[in-house]
Order: structure tokens, then sequence, then C-alpha cells
């Protein structure tokens, strides 16, 4: 099958023939994937729970090159981070990364460890912004091992997500590495570019993408669900529940107001303190997570019946369980007093708000009725940004992981890149 998928002259070639990975050393590539709304089921999530997510209009972009000098180039301009790497010092970790013909596995603590020594991060650094490096690392030398050859590469990730705000960027910048790497090995084609800004993969090189995006996931959660990896990769609206993923058909187009609070905090260490709580109190806990569950699963037969009859008792339904839920997420402790003064300020307009994604600050949703009055919003966004918080309205369900036809792109995703197109080695 005759495929395009470059972004330099649409170079068209058969993909799997000789010459296509060698014209893939030379070519550069541009995938991006979503961040995510996690309506409810955060945190109840990584406990086995129900957990309904949907893919948000802001992207991660990355755009990978192969080359011949030898050397691998990380830019990570959200974070002020620019690595490079000779391929025969990586060669050097092999020991921690022997080759392996099975697929995607967890990382280990000794492949950690070695990780970290080989950057420079001590031990017990809970700095989050370290993690990413070692999350590509980790994906580099792993799909290295499996299809056995660490490639001489340049990579740049820029995403116009707020990192470590809830949105899922540490997703969306695991998928977009995963499938930028299994594309450098041929593991995943260049997908049919059925529009001329992006094209989609297969369903089998989707679940390989996001099974691999996991595992990044795994360096920078610690213990993640797998929920925002499944929205990156799959993008749309998802119902996930213990790495069961079931996309939501014909989803309404809900109004959600977003609001981050600015207030930075880090999904693994709230994460690993909500494990902690339920350890100590289980027979208190273990039912809030079980009602969250259930307020998942409510909210999910509400929204089918807001597409065939919306109804105003539909959202009234839909608030009181954005109420509820929030509830819960103050008792297991990922609350905030910047997320209650955001609750208490969208309420005192009639609104009803709930954290969402791993909470601890960072980012809330609030939802518009279709009929809300704009005047009503507005005032309730003037207050929120007197607060110092950003607020958009937004619109849920964009695309999962995608390939970009360089030409396609936005014109100020076009300028990033060529911002950074003289990146010095
Ligand atoms: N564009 C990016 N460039 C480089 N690293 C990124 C980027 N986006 C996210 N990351 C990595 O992910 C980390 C934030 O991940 P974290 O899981 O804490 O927050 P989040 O994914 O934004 O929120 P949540 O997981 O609650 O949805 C950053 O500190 C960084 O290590
Ligand atoms: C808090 C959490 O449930 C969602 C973070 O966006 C963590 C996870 O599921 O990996
Ligand atoms: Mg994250």
């Amino acid at each position: 099958m005759v495929r395009k998928g470059w972004n330099l002259g649409s170079l068209v070639c058969r993909v799997g023939s000789p010459g296509f990975y060698l014209k893939m050393l030379a070519q550069e590539s541009i995938v991006s994937s979503p961040g995510k709304v996690i309506l409810h089921g955060e945190h109840a999530v990584v406990h086995g729970k129900v957990a309904l997510a949907v893919g948000l209009n802001l992207r991660t972009f990355l755009r990978i090159r192969c080359s011949k000098h030898g050397k691998v180039l990380l830019n990570l301009p959200n974070l002020g981070t620019c690595l490079n790497w000779e391929v025969a010092t990586l060669q050097t970790l092999k020991t921690a990364f022997p080759a392996d013909s099975d697929g995607p596995k967890s990382p280990s603590p000794e492949q950690i460890a070695a990780l970290k020594v080989f950057v420079g991060i001590a031990s017990e650094s809970a700095d989050t912004e370290n993690l990413a490096v070692l999350a590509f690392l980790y994906l580099y030398l792993s799909i290295g091992a499996k299809y056995r050859a660490l490639p001489s590469l340049e990579i740049i990730v820029w995403s116009e997500l707020p990192t470590g705000a809830g949105l899922g960027s540490s997703a969306a910048y695991n998928v977009s590495m995963a499938a930028a790497l299994l594309m450098a090995h041929g593991a995943v084609g260049f997908p049919a570019q059925e529009e001329a800004e992006s094209a989609r993969w297969t369903a089998e090189e989707l679940n390989l993408i996001n099974t691999w995006a996991f595992q990044g996931e795994k360096i920078i959660h610690g213990n993640p669900s797998g929920v925002d990896n499944a929205v990156g990769t799959w993008g749309g609206a998802l119902r996930y529940h213990a790495g069961k993923i079931t996309s939501l058909e014909r989803v309404p187009k809900l109004r959600i107001l977003l609001t981050n609070t600015k207030v930075p905090r880090s999904t693994k260490l709230l994460v690993a303190g909500v494990k902690d709580k339920v350890l100590k109190f289980p027979n208190i806990l273990n039912p809030v997570l079980s009602s969250i569950d259930a307020i998942s699963q409510e909210c999910e037969r509400v929204l089918k019946e807001v597409n065939q009859n919306p109804s105003a008792d539909c959202y009234t339904v839909l608030e009181e369980l954005f109420d509820i839920n929030q509830h819960h997420l103050n008792v297991l402790g990922v609350g905030h007093p910047s997320l209650d003064r955001l609750c208490q300020v969208t309420a005192s307009h009639g609104l009803h708000s709930k954290l969402t994604g791993a909470g601890g600050g960072g980012c809330g949703i609030t939802l518009l009725r279709p009929d809300v009055d704009p005047a009503v919003v507005e005032a309730a966004k003037q207050q929120l940004k007197a607060c110092g918080y950003e607020c958009w309205e937004t619109h849920i369900g964009a695309p999962g992981i995608s390939l970009h036809v360089f030409s396609a792109l936005r014109e100020e995703v076009q300028k990033v890149f060529q911002t950074f197109e003289k990146a010095e080695l």
C-alpha cells in the first residue's frame, strides 16, 4: 500500500520497502496527541473503578528527525530543557536494557536507578520535570532493545497544554513519544493521510502506541491507571475500567469552562497519597471509591439520555454529580484551597465545578448548560481571573494521536518548530 507521510515534499514510498526506512532516516515526521479532561473517576480509576474521560482541544506536538550524526537530541522547550547524548554513550546503558523480544514491559527499579545515575538525578528527587527525560530515555532504550537499534535522532516536544495542571500533559507527551519512536523503528507505519492536516493509525498500531506510552506514564505517574494515555491515543470520549477501554459514542457537545488555578502539584505524589490513605482507612475510603464508581456510571447513563432527549433535568443531575464527586475527592485528600475557591466562585453564579485530573491544585471544570446566560459565564470568568486563575471555554472530544503534514499545521505551531530549526547538537 503506497502511503504518504512526509512533511518535506510529501515523499511517496512503499511502506516496508528497504528504501522506506532509509528514507525515514533522512526525513522528519510530526505527531500530536491531545490533552484530556476527566469528567469523573480520577484517582478511583487507579483502584479499579470506572472513569469517564474526553480528549481536549489542546495538543502536544512532537517532531522527530532521524539523522546520521550519531547523536540523540531531546529538546523540551516547555521545560526549558535541551539535552543531547552520543548514541555510543547511550549504548553503555544496554546492560540495563538487554535485547528483548517481548513487548512493552514495566520499568524496573534497576532501570530507573541506572537512568537516574546516567542523567545525574538524585534518587530521592521529586522533581517532576526530570521525569520527562527519564521517560524519554526509558522509551528510547526499551523500544531500541525490542527492535534492536538505537537510531540517531532529533526530537522536539512542544505543548499547548499547561504542564502539571491535570490536563494529561504527561500522557500527551508519552503517547507522542511512543508513536514517534515506534515510527522510527518501522514498528508502526505511516497512516494514509485521510485529511490534509493529519492522519491516524490502525487499531493494532494504536494499541501498540498506547501500551508503550503507558510505560512512560509509569515513570511520570508512578502508579498510573492508563486512562490518560488511552485518551491521548484514541481521543474522543472514553469509558475506562481496569484497562478496558470503551469509546462513548455520540457524547453530547458538553460545554465546559476550564480553569487553571496555576497551583503546581505532582500527580505522582497525589496518587501515592491516595493509595496510602486507602490503605490506612480501607473501611472508610473504599466506600468512597465505590461511590465515585457509581457517579461515573450514572454520568454515563445521563449522557446517553442527554443525547436522546436533552432536558433540564439531565443537566441538574450532571451538576449534582459534579458536586458529590468534588466532595469525595476532598475526602480522598486531593482537594486544595484554590479548588475550593473555584467551586465557591462558580457556585455563587449558580454553576457547578469539580477538580479534574490529579487535583491538589491544577485545573477544575465547570459545567455550562446549553442555555446558560452568557453574562453569567462572563461574570464567573471575571471573578475567577481576579483570583489569579486562567479560564477558558473549551469543547471536548478531540481526536487522538495523529500524524501531520507540516504545511497543514496551524501557523503558530509551524513557527514553534521553525524557531528551533537550527537546534544545535
Ligand atoms: N510538553 C512537555 N514537555 C516536556 N515534559 C512534559 C511536557 N508535558 C508534560 N511533561 C512531563 O510531565 C510532567 C507533568 O506530569 P503530571 O502527570 O504531573 O501532570 P499532568 O499530566 O499535566 O496532570 P494529570 O496527570 O493530573 O492529568 C512534567 O513535569 C514533565 O515531566
Ligand atoms: C489521578 C489519575 O487518576 C488521573 C490523572 O490525570 C491518575 C491516573 O489515573 O493515572
Ligand atoms: Mg499526568
